[in-house]
């Protein structure tokens, strides 16, 4: 009895040792699961982000973090406070969306157009006094720099405008969490990427710890400090950008995030032979280390490990284009099959001796047509096997 006391509050400070938990959250409409037993967390100040399908039920875990949506079973925990606490349909706690400090940004922004610019973002410091709230308003009107459209009424600012002026709404009443529903979706690609760069400078400034949900990969890897892949109502992966470009933990990540090519390969004597050469593998580099030597000094040290499988096991390796580099003194030659122009970049097909294809990213300043071959060489400081034999039924194996 003592033990399982113990152990259940061992659980419970676990689950407060961050400041947003979310627990098992569960969230049906009538029989259908749409979130299924979502659990992550979130450290002060940091940028979460649910990346997924239409469909996949991002928004349902973003309604039900607000409050907007009952669970059928979780926790929500933000910044000590438990703010849903739900066991399989027994509410103990379910604290309502507006006790829940909180802010939301909308896709369409949901601005109010007959008040102004300051009367907007000021909507939510109703409970402030006259000087701090007008305060307050200069304050996030500078943040956004829109300052000088203080007095103007909605309809007569640019749709990015409008964007930023609902982020500072959302910001002005320093919310515990703030929550963003695809909030570029009406922005042309052009100013996407460039808010989303300013969006997360404004979070990072003001230590705001948030969760952005969207179906494009480009945004929320200009955001995020973590991802989190939603899958069919599951979370796939919730992992670092880099983590989830270079070790994704399934093939369906491995697909639905960047490019690349999948190449046969199979163990022998610890490293694995492919069309590229072998690749062996090397130990996990101390990170500061690392991050001074470029990667052929790092590879040229040569120490290596063998690979846990069996020898004559057949592998499918994850090439990504940034881990075939072209070098024309290289005794390796692929066929370029097909280019993309990329601006900074072409974006290579290349096929191997044996008929593969791999990507590659080369510098537009080496102009090499379709046809010609050329020189490169394969630097791949993650390695990412998926076990060829059971590649179709989603299984892999990580190094
Ligand atoms: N109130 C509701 N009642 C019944 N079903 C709902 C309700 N809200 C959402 N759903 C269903 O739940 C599933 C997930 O919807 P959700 O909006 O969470 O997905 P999403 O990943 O955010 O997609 P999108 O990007 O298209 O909004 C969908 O099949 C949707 O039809």
């Amino acid at each position: 009895m003592v033990n399982s006391m113990q152990s259940t509050s061992a659980q419970q400070s676990q689950l407060n040792s961050h400041y947003l938990t979310l627990d098992n959250l569960i969230v049906s409409f009538g029989e259908t699961e749409v979130v299924k037993s979502l659990s992550m967390q979130l450290e002060q100040g940091e940028i979460g982000c649910l990346l997924g399908f239409s469909g996949c039920g991002k928004t349902t875990a973003l309604r039900a973090i607000a409050g907007l949506e009952t669970p059928q079973n979780g926790k929500v925990i933000l910044n000590g406070k438990t703010l849903t606490d739900i066991n399989q349909g027994s509410i103990k706690i379910q604290v309502v969306p507006a006790k829940r400090d909180m802010g939301m940004v909308f896709q369409d922004y949901a601005l109010f157009s007959h008040l102004t610019v300051s009367e907007n973002i000021g909507f939510g410091l109703h409970r402030w006094n006259k000087a701090d709230k007008a305060a307050r308003i200069k304050e996030m009107l500078e943040l956004v720099e829109l300052s000088e459209h203080a007095n103007k009424r909605i309809n007569q600012l640019s749709g990015g405008q409008q964007q930023r002026i609902a982020l500072a709404r959302a910001l002005a009443p320093k919310p515990d969490l703030l929550l963003l529903d695809e909030p570029f979706s009406n922005l042309d690609m052009m100013l996407r990427e460039s808010l989303a760069a300013k969006v997360r400078d404004i979070l990072k400034r003001t230590n705001t710890t948030a969760i952005l949900v969207t179906h494009d990969q480009h945004e929320a890897f200009a955001i995020a400090d973590k991802i989190g892949v939603m899958h069919k109502g599951k979370l796939a992966q919730w992992a670092t950008p880099d983590e989830l470009y270079h070790e994704p933990n399934s093939p369906f990540i491995a697909e639905f995030i960047g490019e690349g090519a999948m190449i046969d390969g199979i163990i022998e004597q610890g490293v694995i032979k492919t069309a590229l050469g072998d690749i062996k593998r090397y130990p996990e580099p101390i990170h500061s280390h690392y991050h001074e030597m470029d990667y052929e000094t790092y590879f040229a040290q040569g120490e290596v490990c063998e690979y846990d499988f069996p020898n004559g096991t057949k592998i499918k390796v994850l090439i990504r284009p940034d881990d075939i580099v072209h070098d024309d003194h290289s005794p390796q030659m692929a066929m370029v099959v097909e280019r993309v122009f990329r601006g900074a970049n072409f974006l290579y097909r290349l096929r191997l001796e044996n008929g593969e294809e791999v990507l590659s990213l080369i510098s537009s300043h080496h102009d090499h047509p379709v046809g010609s071959m050329i020189g490169f060489r394969p630097l791949m400081a993650h390695v990412v096997l998926f076990q060829g034999s059971e590649l179709d039924v989603t299984t892999w194996q990580r190094i």
